[in-house]
């Protein structure tokens, strides 16, 4: 295959990779909420086992429509509501089992190689587990997923990070509980939840303990609240990623006005791919991000639905690339977004011009952020990323 080197969408003339490539391009995802992922299916039949008659529908693809619809609100707290339905089939550790395991092997399927799956350990408490029976059933759920992807033929790693939820009080006992299992699958920590009114600094004291144990963390930041929440996030918490992150284009301005309104006045689809970047500015915070090689785990899909971006291809994500911050693509919630790692890099190949470099380049970004130790991800990146973009006939540009 023929392919463009320059940058995202920069050639109109390269080959598109087809959506069988894209499956089989390995992809790594850093952003993935474990009781976002559901099998609709799976939803069903465990709340049959568990007495839940709370669901808004019993047939599996009304449910995903279901999901998909009331997540579409425009609003990040209306958004999260939808999680109530996922959270309560997900308080046994059959239930915590089956879909850690059924989120290993649908990620394997999808392409993915190595993952970090993100829950929140006490939204999980309602039914008698404890804090530790909820990690060690996601835990061998993963495993069994991960066991199961293999005879399936396909080779996975899936870590896990705890999130803390940022409108309660149990991030320091949540960092704890990471810090427990750090050499038995949990790689990292996270706080999650409503977004305004909840800034990181909050939860100061879980950070600065996870520091204290040279741990790792990353904190949704700059979804739903702006700039303020991505300088606390790094600059007060010390966040090593930040979740999204989308909003540190307010630091950025093209011919002199900010991003949101310069896109308000460009709505073409190609407004982002052709722009000439000699007419882009970055403020103090967003040049700290690129400079400091912040990865940002962006969430293209999710963030339509929460507003926090207006299309595809008017995303942050395809100027950020351009201008080579540390960008990862994610998929947030599948279940609510419908969508995954290779329907996600067919949007930005069908709206944003990305390429199947474009994709190799962030799968990269994304294994190089990873929170398992450096030599894991460089056999990672050495051993199976870059001979599968070989494998594909993509050759690398010679300075990545
Ligand atoms: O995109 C998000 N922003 C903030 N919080 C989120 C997002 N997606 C999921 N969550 C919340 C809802 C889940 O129950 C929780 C733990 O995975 O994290
Ligand atoms: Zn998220």
């Amino acid at each position: 295959m023929t392919v463009d080197t320059t940058g995202a969408g920069t050639s109109g003339s390269i080959e598109r990779a087809s959506d069988a490539e894209l499956r089989v391009a390995p992809k790594v995802l850093l952003h993935d909420h474990l009781d976002g992922g559901l099998r609709p299916q799976t939803i069903v039949e465990l709340a049959g086992d568990a007495g839940y008659d709370g669901l808004p529908a019993t047939d599996a693809a009304e449910l995903g429509t279901w999901f998909r619809d009331s997540a579409d609100s425009g609003s990040l707290p209306r958004y999260l509501e939808t999680f109530d339905h996922s959270l309560a089939v997900m308080q046994t550790r059959e239930g915590l089992f089956r879909v850690a395991s059924e989120c290993a092997q649908d990620l394997a399927a999808d392409g993915v190689v190595y993952a970090e799956s993100r829950y929140a350990p006490e939204q999980h408490l309602s039914r008698g587990l404890t804090l530790e029976g909820v990690v060690e059933a996601v835990n061998a759920g993963l495993r069994d997923g991960e066991a199961k992807a293999r005879e399936a033929g396909h080779r996975i790693r899936v870590t896990s990070l705890l999130t803390a939820m940022r409108h309660a009080a149990k991030s320091t006992e949540i960092a704890e509980l990471a810090i427990r299992y750090r050499d038995e699958g949990v790689s990292g920590f996270d706080i999650a939840g409503a977004e305004a009114g909840y800034p990181p600094t909050r939860h100061l004291d879980a950070f600065e303990y996870l520091r204290r144990e040279n741990f790792h963390f990353t904190i949704h930041a700059g979804e739903a609240f702006g700039l303020p929440s991505i300088w606390e996030a790094i600059q007060w918490c010390g966040a090593d990623r930040l979740g999204h992150g989308v909003r540190i284009v307010d630091d950025i301005t093209i011919d002199g006005s900010p991003f949101a309104e310069w896109v308000e006045g460009h709505q073409e689809d190609d407004a982002l791919t052709s722009l000439e970047l000699d007419r882009v500015r970055l403020g103090r915070l967003a040049a700290y991000v690129r400079d400091k090689r912040i990865p940002l785990e962006m969430c293209p899909s999710s963030n339509l639905q929460t507003s926090a971006a207006p299309s595809i291809a008017l995303h942050p994500i395809t100027l950020l690339r351009r201008l080579r911050f540390r960008v990862t693509l994610n998929t947030d919630n599948r279940l609510m977004s419908g969508t995954s790692m290779t329907r996600e890099a067919a949007l930005l190949r069908d709206h944003a011009g990305w390429t199947i470099e474009d994709l190799r380049w962030v799968t990269i970004n994304a294994m190089k952020s990873a929170f398992i130790p450096f030599d894991e991800r460089l056999e990672i990146i050495d051993g199976v990323i870059k001979p599968g973009y070989v494998d594909l006939g993509h050759t690398a540009p010679p300075v990545n």
